[in-house]
């Protein structure tokens, strides 16, 4: 126990004042060592490994050292972010409200399951290719959210010509990625109700869904089927978001709005769900989007917008369902 007192967790304390290890019982040269884990990557658990056999192995008595790694499970609250039909800006708001979420102080993963349409890469900045570790994806990371998109793992040409099975084994695959410590899981995912819809909500019990719409009426009729089909499958609707609502014209400021106004929040009300915000429709949100800095990593009007709507829905996430 002295010689690992000198060790410390990556990125934490030291490991035996953080009781992350019980005395090891050591029985013809081997030290049996329970290893708590809990929070820790998999590039982080292998560093202590290494670490732990280091300082342990050519102690008297030691030659060898079994390290059992155990670990609380972290419940995480997964927001399923959709939409009713496509380009309504669902994966900008998606981003946006995962970086907002970060920003409050909370652990966030963001994971992009649209394959006919995987933007979080570019969005966010960051098209590295994620690394495998125990078989395991481990997520890149931008603007403090980790992320992992259905991009990363192949060409959105390819994944569109996927049937359910191999939907689900991908959805699969970027759910049970290495997240860490990450509590909250923002999944974008397709336009419509589909596969990845279903495997979502039978596989990973998603907390709640926030829709996203344009306030045309015909954005708003296709959010309306989606919204029905996530309460015929039992899952919570957290709320609506409008997004580009009102456009501000940057030579006179003058405000218009070319998909009508309010539509969303009146439908919210017919639909009896939340209203979380109004985003509205702005060069500077299509470009910084399209260039991977997401104005909610930055200062100013737009950021504040989205750290508003990230607040309105973590009220409804903490809110008890009624
Ligand atoms: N509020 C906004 N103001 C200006 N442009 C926006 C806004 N929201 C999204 N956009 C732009 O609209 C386009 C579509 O957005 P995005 O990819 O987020 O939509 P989506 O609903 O996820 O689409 P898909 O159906 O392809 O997944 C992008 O070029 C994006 O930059």
């Amino acid at each position: 126990m002295a010689a690992l007192a000198r060790l410390k967790v990556p990125g934490g304390r030291d490991l035996v004042s953080e009781g992350r290890v019980q005395p090891p019982r050591i029985k013809d040269g081997i030290a049996s060592l329970i290893l708590d884990v809990t929070g820790l990557t998999a590039e982080m658990r292998a560093t202590l490994e290494r670490q732990i056999r280091a300082a342990a192995i050519g102690l008297p008595g030691v030659s060898d050292i079994r390290i059992a790694m155990t670990a609380d499970k972290v419940s995480r609250t997964i927001i399923a972010v959709g939409s009713g039909k496509g380009g309504v800006g669902k994966s900008t708001v998606a981003a946006n409200l995962a970086i907002a979420l970060a920003r409050a102080g909370h652990k966030v993963g963001l994971v992009d399951a649209d394959i006919y349409g995987p933007s979080q890469p570019r969005i966010m900045g960051n098209d590295e290719r994620p690394e495998l570790a125990d078989k395991q994806i481990i997520p890149v990371e931008a603007y403090g959210v980790k992320m992992l998109s259905i991009g990363q793992l192949v060409d959105a040409g390819t994944a569109l010509a996927w049937r359910g099975p191999m939907v689900a084994s991908a959805l699969g695959q970027l759910m049970e990625g290495d997240w860490g410590d990450a509590e909250l899981m923002i999944v974008d995912l397709p336009p419509g109700t589909g596969d990845i819809q279903m495997s979502l909500v039978q596989k990973y019990a998603p907390a709640g869904a926030v829709i996203v719409s344009t306030p045309q009426d015909l954005a708003l009729i296709d959010a309306t089927r989606a919204i029905d089909l996530f309460r015929k499958m039992n899952v919570r609707v957290f709320g609506l978001v409008e997004n580009m609502a009102g456009y501000a014209c940057p030579h006179c400021g003058e405000v218009s709005d070319p998909f009508g106004a309010g539509g969303a929040e009146a439908a919210a009300k017919v639909m009896d769900i939340p209203f979380l915000g109004r985003v509205p429709l702005t060069l500077s949100i299509r470009r910084s989007s399209d260039a991977g800095t997401p104005p909610a990593a930055g200062e100013g009007e737009e950021a504040e917008i989205f750290a508003a709507i990230a607040a309105r829905l973590l009220d409804e996430v903490n809110r008890k369902r009624m």
